[in-house]
């Protein structure tokens, strides 16, 4: 047992990974695909299989400026060849002749080795008069050609359905000459923040308000996650403007996301509706932040509520609901990739909940990584979010770690990033 670990911590918070699990077992890859145009595919999913139509490179071209030339030719017994200049090949403007004995082309990087030819040496290890060429040895049979197919032939796969096009996604399907990718559909999600004492930013705060800052955060949550965003705003405390909003979002998106009122506080409107309208759960999970949680179904579409409190709101939806949208849009699921750090401060711990601490991810000049929390790791307090770098992922039964422990950390990927 875990020195640390604490018997009583309470058995019925739900752990991360089942949460996850149960979670993803009732999403579905999304069956919408569409065309787009290839210089609008940047973070879009592949919905097929792609093969090149082309050898690549299409045909054998050289690797550096200077002189094709036939390796037969070379004098072994000497440490330099002379051979006669009969042409050139530029990119773009292949040599048009034919190879002859004893003789060489200039060729340029990218440019055509004209068949017959079969290195090339660079122009610095050669010396030029007039039409002659004096190439120095060594020389290698076949240096500096990059040889037709020798990436891949016609036919061969190229990408696969479910690969995220990147910026090198972009440059392969240039590369083969495909102007535009069938995908899937982006995941349309609706968002509502919930809460009578949130106001808009640009607006003054009366006592007891403050500004609805988690529709910006999920927003930004959500760019990064590459999905279209439909923003509902500030849910009204009104029965029936809610059940129209939730009808609404529903009937619009692929999923609809919510913060706020997802605890045990005095009953709003909210879980009233939902369980009117679809079929939600409100969960009690082992993390923290982010302990209420809740998922269901309204309509067709698939719904979380995060937690109202804004660190809550940003872990909840990175741990829960981003893998959720991975596998909805046909992404494969990945594991976080998770290191070994020193902690160079102090964390206070109580047993019973996995935490996401967040942490300040360095490394020294021994190149050891090291780490810090932010400071305060109140869930309320948001700006741990924005001075972080990393979480500090703490195990559910643990209680607090001193400074010089090894610790496990999980940076921020492109999505907090
Ligand atoms: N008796 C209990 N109280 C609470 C528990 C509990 O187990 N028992 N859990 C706490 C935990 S943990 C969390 S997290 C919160 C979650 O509460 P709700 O999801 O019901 O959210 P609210 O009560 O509406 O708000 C919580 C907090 O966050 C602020 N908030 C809400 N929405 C926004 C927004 N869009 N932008 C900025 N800030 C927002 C809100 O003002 C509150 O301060 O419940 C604990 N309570
Ligand atoms: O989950 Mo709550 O987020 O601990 O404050």
């Amino acid at each position: 047992m875990h020195p640390n670990q604490d018997p009583c911590a309470k058995p019925s918070l739900l752990h991360p990974d089942e949460a996850i699990q149960q979670l993803l077992e009732q999403v579905n890859v999304t069956t919408n695909t569409e065309v787009v145009d290839l210089s609008h595919a940047i973070g879009y999913v592949l919905a097929e299989d792609l093969a090149s139509s082309i050898d690549l490179p299409p045909f054998d071209n050289s690797a550096m400026d200077g002189y094709a030339f036939r390796y037969q030719d070379l004098d072994s017994t000497a440490s330099e060849t002379t051979l006669t200049l009969i042409g050139s090949s530029f990119a773009g403007h292949p040599f048009s002749g034919k190879a002859q004995p004893n003789s060489c082309i200039r060729i340029m990087t990218g440019a055509p080795v004209p068949a017959g030819y079969d290195t090339v040496q660079m122009q610095e290890k050669t010396l030029t008069n007039g039409e002659e060429i004096t190439i120095s040895h060594p020389a290698k049979l076949g240096a500096n050609v990059r040889h037709r197919s020798e990436e891949l032939g016609a036919g061969t796969k190229v990408l696969y359905k479910g690969t995220k096009i990147r910026a090198a996604e972009m440059g392969v399907l240039a590369t083969i000459g495909i102007s535009q990718v069938r995908v899937f559909s982006k995941i349309k999600v609706a968002f509502f923040s919930t809460g009578d004492e949130l106001r808009p930013v640009g607006s003054e705060l009366a006592p007891g308000q403050i500004y609805d800052s988690n529709r910006y955060s999920i927003q930004g949550l959500m760019t990064q996650a590459n999905v279209e965003w439909i923003d509902l705003g500030v849910i009204k405390d009104d029965k029936e403007a809610i059940r129209a909003a939730f009808i609404k979002a529903a009937n619009c998106a692929d999923m609809v996301v919510t913060s706020g009122g997802v605890s045990v506080g005095d009953a709003d409107y909210t879980k009233q509706i939902l369980s009117e309208e679809g079929t939600i759960s409100f969960w009690k999970l082992a993390i923290k932040p982010g302990k209420p949680f809740a998922f269901g179904k309204l309509g067709d579409a698939i719904f979380c509520g995060l937690p109202g409190n804004p660190v809550s709101s940003m872990v909840t939806f990175y741990k829960l609901v981003w893998p959720l949208l991975n596998k909805m849009q046909g992404l494969p699921q990945k594991a976080a990739i998770t290191y070994q750090a020193k902690l160079l401060t102090p964390i206070k711990k109580q047993p019973g909940r996995v935490e996401y601490q967040r942490g300040v991810l360095s490394q020294n000049a021994q190149g050891e990584l090291e780490v810090t929390t932010t400071g305060g790791q109140g869930s309320g307090m948001l700006t741990s979010m924005s001075l972080a770098n990393c979480f500090i992922n703490l195990e559910q039964f643990q209680g607090d770690t001193d400074a010089g422990d090894m610790v496990t950390v999980e940076p921020f990927n492109h999505v907090l990033s």
